[in-house]
């Protein structure tokens, strides 16, 4: 039987990965990064040669994809075809093409069902899934549903504190552009009906994490 179900959305660099992760590890739950099946099928894209420019071909690779990834707040990864690229899969090529692989229908339908089947799977006591359609499209159901925001200059900041001599303004304009993007495919700037809007742009990475747990806390005391 699935166990308590979270689904977080919310832009680029809003700490989706992060803080989902973080309050997974506290509640004993299960965590799923959707973007990072998003980013494996580009790198798959990349590797295999397909014109990722061509829909069609884009479509017809999405067959020959096997993905698997770690669920386990503590033991993350992500495997394409046995191969680890947990770490590939955060390089400015795949980066610089994941919003294009990611519009193409045939490859949100494969992985939605992908992400509905993990979710179903999961043997621990609850699972947060993260992305950007998780609170409208993969699981509108969810027991809680949050769209976990900040300012686009704060998320910047905290991405350009990532990586030694980063270009805050360059990293500013990235993030803008992939989320301009990827917002023409699914909407993660507004929060729909029943999802709570949490903003981290004045509270630092424990406390975020401490009120996305509560959020769940007070949803498992009312449903329990
Ligand atoms: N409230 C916070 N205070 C300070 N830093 C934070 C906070 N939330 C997240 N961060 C930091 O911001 C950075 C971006 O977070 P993260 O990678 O989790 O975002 P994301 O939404 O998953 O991004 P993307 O969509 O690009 O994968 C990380 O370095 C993370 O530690
Ligand atoms: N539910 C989702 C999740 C991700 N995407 C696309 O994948 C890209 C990478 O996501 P990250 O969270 O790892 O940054 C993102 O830019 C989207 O193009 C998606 O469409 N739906």
């Amino acid at each position: 039987m699935t166990g308590t179900v979270v689904a977080v959305d919310g832009p680029a660099g809003s700490g989706k990965s992060s803080v989902s992760r973080a309050a997974a590890r506290r509640l004993g739950f299960d965590y799923q990064d959707t973007g990072a099946a998003y980013r494996a099928f580009a790198w798959f894209c990349l590797q295999s040669g397909v014109d990722v420019k061509n829909q069609a071909e884009i479509a017809e690779a999405v067959p020959g994809f096997s993905y698997t990834i770690g669920t386990d707040p503590d033991g993350y990864f992500v495997q394409v075809g046995g191969t680890d690229v947990t770490d590939d899969i955060r390089t400015p090529p795949v980066t610089s093409i994941v919003s294009s692989i990611a519009r193409v229908p045939e490859v949100r339908e494969h992985l939605i069902r992908l992400f509905r089947g993990i979710i179903a799977e999961s043997g621990r006591p609850g699972i947060i899934t993260e992305g950007r359609d998780i609170t409208t499209v993969v699981a509108p159901d969810a027991d809680v549903r949050i769209l976990l925001t900040a300012q686009p200059e704060v998320r910047a900041a905290r991405r350009a504190a990532e990586v030694d001599g980063a270009n805050h303004v360059d990293i500013a304009a990235q993030l803008s552009a992939r989320d301009a993007k990827d917002s023409k495919v699914v909407d993660f700037l507004n929060a729909a009906e029943g999802v709570t809007t949490l903003d981290s742009t004045d509270l630092d990475f424990d406390q975020t994490v401490d009120a996305m747990v509560e959020l769940v806390r007070a949803t498992i005391k009312i449903a329990g």
